[in-house]
């Protein structure tokens, strides 16, 4: 890190900046110097490197490398047939990937993460201070912090008040740590991520303000550096289906190539001029536009995502995912609900309302968010404060504590009717010290000094009423008693506080969660949250999908129960947090599967769930939008979140819904298997057609006296099939791919193109004892079975995809240019400089008669089991 022990100005010197910030000009060079401000850099927009990054995927390093043995053997027409095809492959790639990317980029705008920077437009203007997106800070640049930010690169403060940031993704240390500009030089021998001046990426500000000097972004940060060559996920759904699938071909295909040489040797005595051939054979059983048709395929849902639901796809594949899943669990505050909270009751212990219970929750809510300086007050605490407020607590004039929407003010008042109840402001106590809400304690503690009291500090405690319960000193009596009140009140849907407080000699020492123990129980303070509105809708919709919906919560069982119940979601028996905890990996794989309701989840029982879901073979989906979902959401094969949830959580989502709407989600499944389904038709086309072919080549070749087709010949058919193949991206799959999780099953699909495999080939050898009956020819031979093998793989287009009815325009083109190309081709000059030519008349009407038989072998076959399990 530059600088760790110099002074501000030497620091400053060193990156050649001055506290004013950079000049814009300067900025602009240094951002082509160091690249982009990302930890993972986004993909670079220049076309060149689009199209390198095309050339990564293994089909198409399989059909390079082929290309490069094509040249040695100086067998040029196949190597330049391989170049036309690996070049057409990457231009298509790159076209669709763009076109995603453009029509999610305005979208991206809205959920983009910025960095308050200050810069000056030239030498001698003033400096001004603007919100940047993230990505174009550099080193040098003179950046602001406040709270809620992530830091956005490594920094040096140059000035900082109050400043605490949480650094758990680079120290695992949970607690935030503070930060200041020390008054003599740092202390070298601490480690990095103490050093106090010091702030890196991957952190977040908990408390405080600083400004600060850019020191390093992107891949020279700290972060970046920590992260690198670790996957950032574990293999997802598409990992597993649509590149476990592609390596199984190259494998079949590597095998392939061999053997025609082999065979041909053996049977037939030739060498290596059969080279060429066997090369050509590998090329036509490589499906080399998969890529292409997948990008195409899921580029187009995404971007119609985007258009018509307001939904960011943030990578790709992630919509495959969305389209395997069949389980989606959802955390249930501002997901289910709105996160609009409104207190409902206060309540003492007996059950009878009681505004000193109130009046205890707001001093601790008050002082959690003054001194724990919370980047946003939680909902919870703005409702209870309002509340407060129209008791008679003056709480918010006198702490500006939040600006609040009206309609949330409104509400607040009229659901509390005990104006009588005035009490003590909540500022005459003056907060000393807050023990934070943490999701695994579930509690908050505001330590406060109380007028005229003094030498005592007293410990407001707010939080779960089992937790609050627990670290109360209580006989076991009330303590039933109070838990049974809570889950009566919980039994209506309400979100339930527990109050307590203790008196403890004032001191000096912070406070810590052993302090959090022989309270003295006040009662409890009931909220109502409103369902979000269209969550009724979206469980409706994915239930028909057949995705199941889970709900994992920090929240009482009773509320939980309560909420699904009223979005129509059966809770059947909930599970508690205290149950996971007792269950191996096996047994909660089981429960996880069989139960709906999760209640009392930490993070990681949330994180756990997903796992166990997954271990059981389930695609999973994770919607949630608090910090104590991301482990959760990290675990999942796919990610949601809404378009408000924190940075981190939007950070560590493959899909933001832009709209409140989670309708949304049911739009992006059905987009998924729209995908998946046409990249499954594709496959099954293109790889059952393909393995035909090879076996026919094979047998004509141990058959014939020559080589049943020229090595340009196969390879030009085969550009043939790819191109028009494309259409399948274009295809509506049929209505019941709709209806389930789409994920291609190797074994189904295995089973799916041997037996159209088989068939094709059956075709192919009719034709061969046709074109021995017609005549005996070479070139009769090769432009004979050339025609055969473009119209059958048009018939093979038109009745093997999934859907029934009308074909759409793009596939009633391709498959009529194939044939018209099967028929033509042959007859033109390019026909004669392959090799072919027009064939004898009789030919035509034996061809049509294997043809007619192919078509009808294939409609029954369509409709036998075999087909069934098509393997999307
Ligand atoms: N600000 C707060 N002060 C005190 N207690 C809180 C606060 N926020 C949450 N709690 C308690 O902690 C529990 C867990 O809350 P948390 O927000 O971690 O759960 P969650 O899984 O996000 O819940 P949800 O599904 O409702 O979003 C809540 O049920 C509540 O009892
Ligand atoms: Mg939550």
């Amino acid at each position: 890190m530059a600088g760790a022990g110099l002074t501000p100005l030497e620091v400053l010197r060193r990156l050649d900046a001055g506290p004013r910030g950079l000049v814009e000009s300067e900025a602009q060079r240094r951002l082509e110097r160091y690249g982009e401000n990302a930890v993972l850099p986004q993909r670079p927009a220049a076309w060149a490197w689009r199209l390198l990054g095309t050339l990564r995927d293994p089909f198409t390093a399989v059909l390079l490398g082929l290309g490069v043995i094509s040249a040695v053997a100086t067998s040029w027409n196949t190597a330049c047939v391989i170049a036309v095809l690996v070049a057409v492959s990457c231009v298509l790639r790159s076209a669709g990937e763009y076109r995603a990317d453009r029509s999610v980029a305005t979208l991206r705008e809205l959920i983009a993460t910025t960095a308050t920077v200050q810069r000056r437009a030239a030498e001698e203007s003033a400096p001004l201070v603007r919100e940047i997106p993230v990505e174009e800070l550099v080193p040098g640049d003179v950046v602001r912090l406040g709270p809620g930010d992530m830091v956005p690169a490594d920094v040096r403060l140059l000035r900082a008040d109050g400043l605490a940031v949480h650094q758990a993704a680079l120290t695992g240390e949970s607690a935030p740590v503070p930060k200041r500009v020390p008054d003599t030089p740092a202390d070298l021998a601490r480690p990095l991520f103490d050093q106090p001046h010091l702030c890196f990426a991957g952190s977040s500000v908990t408390a405080g303000t600083a400004t600060a000097v850019v020191t390093a972004t992107g891949p020279g940060t700290h972060f970046a550096g920590a992260h690198r060559g670790v996957a950032r996920r574990r293999t997802s759904a598409f990992d597993r289906s649509v590149n476990g699938i592609s390596w199984t071909l190259i494998r079949f295909m590597l095998l392939a190539a061999p053997l025609v040489l082999v065979v041909n040797a053996v049977v037939r005595g030739r060498g290596l001029e059969t080279l060429p051939f066997a090369v050509a054979v590998a090329v036509g059983l490589t499906p080399e536009m998969l890529p292409v048709i997948v990008t195409t395929a899921l580029a187009r849902g995404a971007a119609d995502l985007a258009r018509r639901v307001g939904v960011i796809v943030k990578r790709l594949p992630a919509l495959h995912d969305m389209g395997a899943i069949d389980v989606l669990c959802v955390d249930k505050t501002g997901t289910l609900t709105q996160d609009q909270l409104a207190v409902d009751c206060y309540l003492d212990a007996d059950g009878r309302t009681d505004p000193a219970v109130l009046h205890w929750a707001a001093v601790n809510s008050l002082w959690t968010i003054q001194l724990a300086d919370v980047p946003a007050p939680d909902a919870l605490d703005e409702a209870i404060l309002l509340a407060a407020e129209s008791l008679g607590d003056t709480a918010a004039d006198s702490a500006d504590w939040v600006a609040s929407p009206p309609a949330r003010r409104e509400r607040t008042v009229s659901a509390v009717r005990d104006p009588a109840a005035a009490r003590a402001t909540l500022t005459d106590v003056t907060g000393i010290d807050v023990i934070p809400f943490d999701p695994a304690r579930r509690l908050v503690t505001a330590v406060v000094a109380c007028p005229g009291r003094h030498g005592v500090h007293t410990l407001v405690v707010k939080g779960a009423v089992e937790d609050v319960v627990d670290r109360c000193a209580l006989d076991d009596e009330t303590r039933a008693r109070v838990l049974r009140l809570a889950e009566r009140r919980a039994a209506d849907g309400l979100r339930l506080l527990a109050v307590a407080t203790a008196d403890r000699p004032a001191r000096a020492r912070p406070y810590t969660p052993a302090d959090e123990r022989g309270l003295t129980l006040l009662g409890l303070v009931g909220l109502r949250d409103e369902l979000a509105v269209t969550a009724d809708d979206a469980l409706a919709a994915l239930a028909r999908r057949g995705v199941d919906v889970k709900v994992l919560t920090g929240d009482h069982p009773g509320t939980a129960a309560r909420v699904c119940a009223e979005l129509g979601l059966e809770p059947g028996e909930i599970v508690t947090g205290e149950q996971i905890d007792q269950l191996d990996d096996a047994r909660l794989a089981q429960l996880a599967a069989d139960r709906v309701v999760f209640a009392r989840c930490t993070p990681a029982h949330k994180a756990r769930i997903v796992r166990a879901l997954r271990r059981g073979g389930h695609t999973v989906g994770f919607l949630g939008d608090g910090v104590n979902d991301v482990p959760a959401m990290h675990a999942a094969d796919v990610a949601l979140c809404p378009r408000d949830a924190v940075d981190i959580t939007r950070e560590a989502a493959d899909v933001v819904l832009a709209d409140k709407d989670l309708t949304a989600i049911d739009s992006a499944v059905a987009s998924g298997r729209r995908g998946t389904g046409n990249i499954a038709t594709y496959l099954r086309i293109a790889v059952s057609s393909n393995v035909g072919n090879v076996i026919s080549m094979m047998v004509a070749g141990v058959l014939l006296p020559f080589l049943p087709m020229l090595p340009a010949q196969v390879l030009v058919q085969n550009l043939c099939f790819d191109v028009s193949q494309l259409a399948f991206a274009y295809d509506r799959p049929g209505a019941a791919d709709g209806g389930r999780p789409s994920v291609l099953r190797p074994y189904a699909f295995s089973r799916y193109i041997t037996v159209f495999g088989l068939i094709n080939a059956a075709a192919d050898l009719a034709t061969f004892a046709i074109l021995g009956l017609v005549s005996g020819g070479q070139t009769a031979f090769h432009s004979g079975w050339f025609t055969e093998n473009l119209i059958t793989q048009a018939l093979v287009m038109l009745l093997l995809r999934t859907a029934p009815g009308r074909v759409p325009g793009a596939l009633r083109w391709s498959t009529g240019a194939l044939a018209a190309v099967g028929l033509l081709l042959p007859l033109s000059p390019l026909g004669a400089a392959l090799g072919l030519h027009a064939l004898p008349y009789p030919y035509y009407p034996l061809l049509a008669v294997v043809l007619v038989a192919y078509g009808a072998a294939l409609a029954v076959a369509r409709r036998s089991p075999l087909a069934a399990a098509n393997g999307a």
